[in-house]
């Protein structure tokens, strides 16, 4: 019964151990999604050059901030994405059109981040592009 109990039962003291642990497994997510995900490949690129670009324009700290959450945002919905396929993969590995529908809004999320960082990045960068050229 432990494991439906949400583990409010869980008997195992908060070590650091156990957390730096955690964080191994987490760091191993953000390496097989980077390993298995072509769009994180994309990600990888926009992200790299929007930073380069961003200290090339010597942006202020508020600014820095929209271009952190528009990355962040991108790559927390592709990991959210990638987990509910491998998810739905076990799950349902024969076609089912329910998990079609489940991959295709999870893939939507990502691509409405997409969009919105898109703009962020437009809004941000693009007064300092325009006033170099
Ligand atoms: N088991 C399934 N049943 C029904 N449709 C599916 C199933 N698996 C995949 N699909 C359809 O194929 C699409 C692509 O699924 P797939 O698992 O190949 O993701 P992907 O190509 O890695 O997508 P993304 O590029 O968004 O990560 C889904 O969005 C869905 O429409």
């Amino acid at each position: 019964m432990r494991h439906l109990s949400l583990g409010l039962d869980d008997p195992r003291p908060l070590t650091l151990s156990a957390r730096i642990e955690s964080f191994r497994c987490a760091a191993r997510g953000v390496r097989l999604m980077l390993r298995s995900q072509h769009n994180a490949w994309l990600h990888a690129v926009a992200s790299c050059g929007v930073l380069i670009v961003g200290g090339l324009c010597v942006l202020s700290g508020a600014e820095w901030c929209w271009i952190v959450l528009a990355i962040m945002s991108v790559w927390t919905a592709e990991a959210l994405n990638t987990a509910l396929e491998f998810l739905a993969d076990v799950a349902s590995p024969e076609f089912h059109p329910l998990v079609g529908y489940a991959k295709d809004v999870a893939a939507g999320g990502v691509l409405i981040s997409a969009l919105g960082s898109a703009i962020i990045g437009i809004l941000v960068l693009g007064p300092h592009i325009l006033a170099m050229l």
